[in-house]
């Protein structure tokens, strides 16, 4: 089932007075239970694509979709929250790992709702193998690889049903890099899809790979996908894909 479809999507800025176009006509489409890659030459437009589809920032045409429903009819906070990008520094605050994880319901667009209980987010840590970090521990005394797997978990709690990630294992070595990998594919079952900027070489764990390059977008399928040691509850073991599509007018800045 395609949970998220971007169509027709265009922005450009606004350059020494003229108007510059980063991508034109963009489309992707992501299926349930999926990893997806963003690739592309450094300055191509991957993170303005994914603040675009998280509506952070205004996009020149182009349509957005999520379960099917069109961006307009559903107000800006809620979309955010469904369409979740984290960003490639890990955004923590100073407190314990608690205090981080549980930050999201200490805001509005969370108001009334129940925070993750003790024993819902040890279990998380514990899925994404940081089990002897308790939640007690002040963040201060994590390492690299431990606070970005905490900030991917913290969004992961609040459950978008879309989760874009921008270079999140950036400053990561490559076994943390590959733990994030990991834990993003055991994390994201039913109900979640979630598309990730990298610049690392293919770790197995996407079902396909978009490229942003001069402007257009396309989208090829991965031959396979690594296994993973666990399983995301409700999945059924690889992700279930339909091609998602991908286009994109040629030419790029301009
Ligand atoms: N608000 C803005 N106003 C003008 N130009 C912008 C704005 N935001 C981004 N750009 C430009 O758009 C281009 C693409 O930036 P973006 O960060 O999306 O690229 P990227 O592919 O993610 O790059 P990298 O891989 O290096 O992180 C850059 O040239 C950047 O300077």
């Amino acid at each position: 089932m395609t949970l998220f479809r971007a169509e027709g999507l265009t922005v450009s800025f606004s350059r020494a007075g003229e108007r510059a176009v980063l991508f034109e006509n963009a489309a992707l489409s992501l299926e349930e239970a999926a990893v997806y890659d963003l690739v592309g030459p450094s300055g191509s437009g991957k993170s303005t694509l994914l603040r675009a589809c998280a509506r952070m920032i205004e996009r020149d045409g182009g349509a957005l979709y999520l379960n099917g429903a069109p961006s307009d009819a559903v107000a800006l906070t809620k979309w955010r929250r469904q369409v979740c990008l984290v960003p490639q520094k890990p955004s923590l605050v100073s407190g314990t790992v608690r205090d981080n994880l549980v930050l999201p319901w200490t805001l509005k667009v969370h108001a009334g709702e129940r925070p993750p209980s003790d024993s819902e987010l040890a279990n998380l840590l514990d899925r994404a193998a940081l089990g002897d970090v308790e939640l007690g521990r002040d963040v201060s005394q994590l390492s690299g690889g431990q606070l970005a797997r905490v900030a991917l978990l913290r969004a992961f709690a609040t459950k978008p049903p879309v989760l874009l990630l921008d270079e999140v294992d950036a400053a990561l070595d490559p076994d943390s890099a590959r733990a994030i990998g990991r834990l993003t594919r055991l994390l994201v079952g039913e109900n979640m899809t979630c598309l990730r900027i990298r610049h690392r070489a293919a770790d197995g764990f996407a079902a396909g790979t978009f490229e942003l390059k001069d402007g257009a977008l396309s989208y090829r399928e991965n031959p396979s996908q690594a296994a993973i040691g666990g399983s995301a509850p409700g999945r059924t073991g690889s992700a279930r894909q339909s091609a998602p599509v991908a286009a994109g007018r040629e030419g790029g800045l301009r």
